[in-house]
């Protein structure tokens, strides 16, 4: 795995530091959360890069989950890192910041601003008493947007990306098919304009036709935005299909990690072994 990184990064930084353009978006060292044995994760490290894809998957109740929620701030580690550049291709000077170092209120500006979180259950993400137009343009609010014509303006255009009909534009979700929440999700994570997404299991619970169509979006998205994603998965094809690297996850613990293909097509741990040799047999 690349690792530009020396040993002095491996200690949390309270201050920020600057950093040079070859810096990974995301560094991540010895990150563990544990809330007993074996229920959680420990001892997770990596680097990600703009515009790369990362895989995790995993048995279930392997700490998925738990690790992405850790990862994006939601869930503070017991111990460890997670180091983020901040500011990185705005006209300021990048800066290297350790997000449990951060305030809470700047760990939440963060999440609503340069980067997102696709829950699998779209109305995790979503506000049930706000209209559609209104549920992505509400996220253009949090970062200092108050004209109307400019926020509904936003509002259709990332409507039509993700192909909902203009038309719905003030319906409720709560009246949208699960694959049209999912989709209305993902464009209220992106009219930020975000570099990092986490996401977990994004087309579990959907129509495999569904699951297809949203998979196809997902991708051209992350092509044309050149986005960052952290993607939490039970479904090998779905990782094949986005990731440019996997991490796989069993009692705790990544067991292998490396380039998608490698993993897949010459899985080493007995377990993603077994993982794969499952899927083909199905
Ligand atoms: N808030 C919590 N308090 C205590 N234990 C928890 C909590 N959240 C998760 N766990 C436990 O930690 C372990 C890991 O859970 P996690 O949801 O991260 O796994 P996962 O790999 O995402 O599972 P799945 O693939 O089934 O969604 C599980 O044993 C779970 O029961």
């Amino acid at each position: 795995m690349n690792n530009v990184w020396n040993d002095q990064s491996e200690c949390a930084l309270a201050q920020a530091q600057p950093v040079d353009a070859e810096a990974p978006l995301l560094s991540v060292r010895h990150l563990t959360k544990l809330y007993a044995p074996g229920k959680g994760f420990s001892d997770v490290s990596f680097d990600i890069y703009p515009g790369e894809v990362l895989g995790i998957v995993g048995e279930s109740g392997s700490g998925k989950s738990t690790l992405l929620k850790s990862l994006s701030g939601r869930q503070s580690p017991d111990s460890g890192s997670v180091l983020y550049v901040r500011g990185k291709g705005d006209a300021q000077v990048a800066q290297l910041e350790d997000l449990y170092a951060m305030a809470e209120s700047q760990r939440r500006h963060l999440l609503r601003t340069e980067w997102g979180v696709v829950h699998q259950h779209p109305m995790d993400g979503l506000r049930s008493r706000v209209s559609a137009g209104g549920n992505i343009g509400e996220r253009l609010m949090a970062v200092g947007d108050r004209h109307y014509g400019n926020i509904r303006e936003a509002s259709s255009k990332w409507l039509t990306d993700v192909e909902i009909p203009l038309d719905r534009i003030d319906d409720m979700p709560t009246t949208f098919s699960g694959g049209m929440q999912q989709r209305l999700q993902i464009a209220r994570n992106l009219v930020t304009h975000p570099k990092l997404i986490f996401m977990d299991e994004p087309t579990g619970g959907l129509d495999v036709s569904v699951q297809a169509k949203l998979l196809d979006l997902l991708r051209r998205l992350v092509t044309e935005l050149d986005l960052a994603v952290v993607i939490v998965t039970h479904d090998l094809a779905v990782a094949r299909l986005l990731a440019h690297r996997l991490m796989v996850m069993r009692r705790s613990e990544v067991v292998e990690s490396g380039l998608t293909d490698q993993v897949l097509d010459d899985p080493q741990h007995p377990y993603t072994q077994l993982l794969v040799s499952s899927v083909l047999q199905n």
